[in-house]
């Protein structure tokens, strides 16, 4: 018999049959010389904690470092997301299995799988050739070297190596008009007007793959075992708690009170059949139809599609919901189950141009790391804006309480509180309270965003690295937002917008929960559950809350009513620097150190002053246990002289690279930075007479719905 010749297929986040070019090419290859295939997909060590791997009784330790984050030191990979990859392993293992091929599974980093397995079909005796190692190219730097790395190995050992284009995107990267990446618009609907109209861009669906027309696996005798010390698991419950043992327990120091019963939200199982379940659920319900309504709500089981965990692990294709929709679209009739839905068979609506443009919005993040590298992961971000005045637990011990609480979801924000829970309890939040988190992180709590970036790293279900870090860049104000470092979210009024019954803060925050019920029929109005710290003593003592410190000192108090709220305000709200206090800029420096806590508070004339009482003078928010202390960044201090520690990956260093920062970071001798030059003023756009109320404009782009 002639010995196999086989071709290894090392998957990442293509975790489908469906649409796959490598199992396309596979399964129709007239032209092919090899004789086996095998399919390969190893759990990242530097992205997926794979310790849990090592039998209990083993006397080894892994090879790898822990997989944790570079500055907050989280998991890189939490509970919720990890489950979803082991079903989407799963399942495709499955699939393989039942058209006459299968998956092996492995752990640890790629290049040391894939030399393993090199080196043991090898030795085995069994004269076995290895005619190709194929993968799909990806964007990010770890997601980069991996490639490199598999293809050093493979022209050490003299195996032809192909690195596949990534063909899950919306628009197929040989249609983006760009002759380089260079050429990348910094400016989302720039990018969009090159590839519009976005109803024809997508390429064709490739055909799935029929039983027995992919290449059989190499028989099981031959297959090299996954090395010591880890042991890989023959069922599908072991393997997720292999995955899910080291990182199970929550890193938050006190994990957020489950509500009694969850909110509606739907229950998604990871895999490629459970991807084009929820797609024609979302057909079938109508709501793809009425989309551009809901997209931006906060709470429900269709208001969005819920789409990205298997657009993140490649369990689907953008394109494949392309199709989809163009099928609802054109009335076809292979859909039956949508025939009364409204807007089938009635061409493009509203809701189904809303989801392509959304779509559009990931490709363009992808595109994004592909052009700006590592800058991806710089605090400075693509602008190379190294002015923000940032801070980190290790920087500013202050800091490490407010971060704590952010964790937490014990700020005393109510939006994000709620978001921060639903986000610890179920892996997912909405667009919409993602973009008031990662603005209050970053713009109102002034923690270096990166935080952030890894919190959502660790605690997502659809983490995606382009997606995840280009919209903290995003919000932050240091990626490609063409407002730049103007834009920023007042969240009371974001929760009046989007939660205006204060349902969501209700649902999530169980103190506040059982209203009318449990509490002698007190009922919360909506400002007292985005803010609790503004009900009366006596209602708190009656809810049994008074005590919280969420409730006794709130990490950012904000003046907002409801009565003042400016009419018709719930998009843009500000222009061109007029000001959102009538302050202009007449801060300059004191009230920046206040604002930290130094005692004063927020004295008239700066950023937050107009209103003057409840934040002058030295009351209630002077000097409080978070920000009080000073020093923080006035007169150089300990943000002076440049640290240019940021951006390490600690043992792995992965994503390195960061730019040399200048002097002077933080130690600009205490001018005020942001807020003692009068806020947000000078830079953003909305009605000359600025805010009524809130100390920060709201904001909203140009048609640009991640932040509108
Ligand atoms: C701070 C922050 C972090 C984020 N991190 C991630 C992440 O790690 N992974 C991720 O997939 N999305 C991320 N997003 C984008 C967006 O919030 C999610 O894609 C969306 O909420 C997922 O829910 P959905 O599938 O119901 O999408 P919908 O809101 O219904 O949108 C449809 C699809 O369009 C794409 N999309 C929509 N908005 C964006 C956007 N701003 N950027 C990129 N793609 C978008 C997604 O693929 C999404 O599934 C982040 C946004 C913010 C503001």
């Amino acid at each position: 018999m002639t010995p196999p010749n086989i071709l290894i297929y090392l998957l990442r986040r293509d975790l489908r049959l469906e649409d796959n070019p490598i199992f396309h090419a596979a399964a129709t290859d007239a032209a092919k010389t090899y004789t086996h295939l095998l399919p390969v997909y190893a759990f990242p060590a530097q992205q997926i904690e794979v310790s849990g791997f090592i039998p209990e009784d083993s006397e080894e330790k892994s090879p790898y470092p822990e997989a944790r984050s570079s500055i907050g030191k989280f998991w890189r990979c939490g509970p919720h997301r990890a489950k979803f990859i082991a079903e989407s392993v799963w399942e495709l293992k499955e699939t393989l299995g039942n058209v006459g091929s299968g998956l092996e599974v492995r752990v640890g980093m790629l290049s040391d799988v894939l030399k393993d397995l090199l080196a043991g079909f090898k030795f085995n005796g069994k004269g076995v050739n290895i005619a190709a190692v194929w993968m799909t190219a990806e964007e990010g730097v770890e997601e980069k070297l991996d490639e490199k790395d598999c293809k050093t190995i493979c022209d050490a050992a003299g195996v032809d190596f192909k690195l596949w284009k990534d063909e899950k995107y919306f628009v197929d990267d040989d249609d983006v008009p760009l002759k380089d990446i260079s050429e990348l618009p910094d400016v989302f609907t720039t990018y969009r007007k090159l590839v519009e109209p976005l109803l024809n861009a997508p390429r064709a669906l490739l055909p799935t793959p029929a039983k027995g027309t992919l290449p059989p696996l190499p028989p099981m005798s031959i297959i090299p075992p996954q090395s010591p010390p880890f042991v890989i698991p023959n069922s599908y419950e072991d393997l997720e708690s292999s995955l899910l043992s080291p990182v199970s327990q929550s890193p938050l120091p006190t994990f957020p009170l489950r509500p009694s019963s969850m909110p509606p939200s739907p229950t998604l199982h990871g895999g490629s059949q459970a991807a084009q379940s929820r797609l024609l659920h979302l057909l079938e319900s109508g709501a793809i139809t009425t989309y551009k309504d809901t997209r931006n709500d906060l709470m429900g089981a269709d208001y969005s599609v819920r789409l990205s965990s298997y657009l993140s692990q490649g369990c689907i294709t953008a394109r494949q919901i392309h199709n989809s929709l163009v099928s609802f679209e054109s009335g076809d009739s292979n859909l039956p189950s949508c025939a009364s839905t409204p807007g089938f068979g009635k061409g493009e609506t509203d809701g189904t141009s809303a989801v392509r443009y959304e779509l559009l919005w990931r490709d363009y993040m992808r595109l994004c790391t592909r052009k700006y590298d590592a800058l991806l992961f710089s605090i400075g971000g693509f602008r190379r804006d190294f002015s923000q005045p940032w801070t980190t637990p290790s920087t500013d011990p202050a800091s490490s309480a407010a971060l704590a609480r952010f964790l937490n979801g014990t700020t005393g924000t109510g939006l994000i509180d709620a978001s921060q829970r639903e986000l610890a309890h179920t892996g997912y939040t909405s667009s919409r309270a993602r973009q008031n988190v990662a603005n209050f992180l970053a713009k109102h709590l002034e923690l270096d965003w990166r935080l952030g970036a890894e919190w959502y790293e660790y605690a997502l279900e659809d983490y995606d690295v382009s997606s995840c870090w280009g919209n903290w860049q995003y919000v932050a104000g240091v990626g490609n937002d063409p407002r730049g470092d103007g834009r920023s979210f007042n969240p009371i009024k974001q929760s009046w917008d989007y939660d205006p019954k204060g349902e969501y803060c209700r649902a999530w925050i169980v103190e506040l929960g059982g209203v009318g019920e449990d509490n002698g029929g007190l009922e919360l109005s909506p400002g007292e559950c985005f803010q609790a710290w503004t009900m009366a003593k006596e209602r708190q003592v009656c809810l049994g809350i008074q005590g919280l410190e969420w409730v006794r000192t709130p990490l950012k108090p904000i003046e907002f009513t409801v009565e003042r709220k400016q009419k018709g305000a719930r998009r843009a709200d500000a222009v061109d620097g007029q000001g959102y206090r009538g302050g202009r800029g007449a801060g300059r420096g004191a009230p920046m150190a206040q604002h930290r806590g130094r005692g004063g508070g927020y004295p008239g004339g700066g950023a937050y002053s107009a209103g003057g009482a409840p934040y002058g003078g030295g009351g209630p928010y002077g000097g409080g246990p978070v920000y009080g202390g000073g020093g923080g960044y006035g007169g150089g201090g300990p943000y002076g002289g440049g640290y240019i520690t940021y951006n390490t990956r600690g043992d792995w260093n992965p994503r390195g690279n960061e730019p040399p920062r200048g002097p002077s970071l933080r130690g600009r001798g205490g001018n005020g930075g942001r807020w003692g030059r009068g806020g947000y003023g000078p830079r953003i756009r909305g009605p000359a007479e600025g805010h009524p109320n809130g100390a920060v404009a709201d904001a909203g782009v140009d048609g640009q719905s991640t932040t509108a």
